[in-house]
């Protein structure tokens, strides 16, 4: 199975080519892709009527498949074509639906519609008629399924290249592809599921490095534990002491033994369990047992904000940099980073800070930005992408918009400073930070401020035990 990988148009080939070099027929994995479409719309519409929009490739293909599966089911099912099929699979297909087949622009409506026009091979818009006559005949459906993708969507980027109508379920066959994660396309529809077709997508697949956002498995702390080990965060504070704090306390429930707010006295507000140390301290950012350090939240856009940041990079530790900090760092800045760093800009920190990455998608612009720095970047969003400089990538597509609120970056940049405390691994952590963070907000509700997330962080992490 696809093991959440998500592949672009040229990946999904490459990864069936290496199916068929198996030895396997492409007509096979096409009757395993409708087959198992077909038992989805079993499911969900049972006997109600269909009717099977195909297209002249590999998808349309999958159409008469699906259409002839609903037959052996009993369901009453017509098939309608916008042009004869291409491709030799196709072909094979629609021999062996045997059935008629309608002209698209004058078949009836029907209960449920599966959209199996175009899916991958998609090169431009529909035709203005194609397009209108799918979103009139989906209107007059009340189940509508698109076969891998909606037809109208450009597979790499999401972008609708044509109108496309409100799908009920998209069907996704193999593995994910990048429309599937990214808006607007993700957009158009109310589900979606990956079908297993029997492709093995190891990470010897290109592309399998990119990847959906997974719980992370945890683990309690080791029977030796104690609070160092567990990991020591400082997080550095400043002119907006409250930032400081969410982050202090979203660090230690992320799980590391012991969290100190540095320059923060005056906060009174925090947990006791931070502990408030003055930034004269002499090793108050290069104490040994520091295992993350955390600057910007809060920080301030002064030079003295700026000198706090100039020392929290010569301490050379483990890094979370996040909101003003970013802001102070620049562009070019890359060298003063330490060897383990996790960036978390918002769109606006990310185009200041990477201003010629400002077009394409956010997974080819985290990855860029990743492997410039050299640092883990999570470029934040209604969708995020964690990226590392290896190539790595996780897209974390289903966070609550209700994170779109003051002080959610705050509790993310302490996740990621107290997982990497933890772990010590950026890329790990930086994931395990914004799932915990998603799932905190869904378990917070609607309308949640950001203080209220700190208490779903417990919970959240113990559905990952
Ligand atoms: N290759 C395989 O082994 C498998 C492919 N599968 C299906 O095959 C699909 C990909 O098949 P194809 O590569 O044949 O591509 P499509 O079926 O998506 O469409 C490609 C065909 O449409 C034409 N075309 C592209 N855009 C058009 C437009 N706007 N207007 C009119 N014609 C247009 C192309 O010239 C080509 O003939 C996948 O999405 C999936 O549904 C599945 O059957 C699983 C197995
Ligand atoms: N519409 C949205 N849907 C899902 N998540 C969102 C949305 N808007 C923002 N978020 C998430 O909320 C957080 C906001 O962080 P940020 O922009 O730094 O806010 P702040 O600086 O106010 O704390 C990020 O993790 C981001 O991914
Ligand atoms: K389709």
């Amino acid at each position: 199975m696809s093991g959440g990988a998500i592949l672009t148009a040229a990946e999904m080939r490459a990864a069936e080519q290496a199916l068929f070099a198996t030895g396997i027929p492409e007509y096979d994995v096409m009757v395993r892709a409708g087959r198992a479409v077909a038992e989805m719309v079993w499911r969900v519409g049972a006997k109600r009527d269909v009717l099977v929009l195909c297209g002249p490739g590999n998808n349309g293909g999958d159409g008469y498949v699906i259409a002839r599966r609903l037959r052996e089911h009993g369901v009453p099912v017509r098939v309608a074509a916008m042009a004869d099929p291409a491709t030799e699979s196709a072909k094979r297909a629609r021999d062996d639906w045997g059935g008629p087949v309608e002209d698209i622009m004058a078949c009836a409506p029907a209960h449920q519609l599966v959209d199996a026009l175009f899916g991958t091979g998609l090169t431009r818009e529909l035709d203005a008629s194609l397009a209108g006559r799918l979103c009139d005949l989906a209107k007059q459906a009340n189940h509508v399924y698109a076969v891998d993708l909606p037809s109208g969507i450009a597979t790499d980027d999401g972008a609708i290249l044509s109108p496309v109508p409100h799908y009920h379920l998209c069907l996704s066959l193999g593995a994910w592809k990048r429309a599937h994660m990214l808006r607007p396309a993700a957009l158009c529809w109310d589900q979606m599921a990956c079908l297993d077709i029997g492709l093995d997508i190891g990470m010897a697949t290109p592309g399998a490095a990119v990847r959906r956002l997974e719980k992370p498995r945890l683990s309690a702390p080791a029977d030796d534990a104690h609070k160092y080990r567990r990991g020591l965060v400082a997080v550095v504070a400043g002119a907006m002491a409250g930032a400081a704090a969410l982050s202090a306390e979203a660090a230690a429930r992320a799980g590391a033994g012991y969290v100190r707010l540095v320059g923060a006295q005056a906060i009174v507000d925090a947990p006791h369990a931070i502990v408030r140390v003055s930034s004269r301290d002499e090793d108050a950012l290069t104490d040994p047992r520091i295992a993350a350090l955390l600057v910007g939240p809060g920080l301030g856009r002064t030079e003295a904000a700026a000198q706090k940041l100039r020392a929290a990079l010569e301490a050379g530790q483990a890094m979370a940099v996040d909101a003003d900090a970013l802001w102070h760092l620049g562009e070019g800045a890359w060298p003063a980073l330490p060897p383990r760093a996790i960036l978390t800009p918002h769109e606006g920190e990310f185009v200041r800070l990477f201003p010629d990455l400002a077009e394409g998608t956010p997974i080819d612009r985290a990855l860029a930005a990743a492997a410039r720095s050299g640092a883990v970047v999570v470029l934040k969003g209604p969708v995020s992408v964690i990226a590392a400089p290896d190539g790595r990538a996780a897209i974390a597509d289903r966070a609550p918009s209700w994170l779109s609120t003051a002080g959610t970056g705050d509790v993310l940049a302490g996740l990621c400073a107290g997982r990497l405390a933890v772990t010590g691994d950026p890329f790990g952590a930086a994931c395990e930070a914004v799932w915990l963070h998603g799932e905190a907000a869904r378990r917070a509700g609607p309308a949640f401020i950001a203080d209220d997330l700190l208490h779903g962080i417990g919970s959240a992490i113990k559905a990952c035990l």
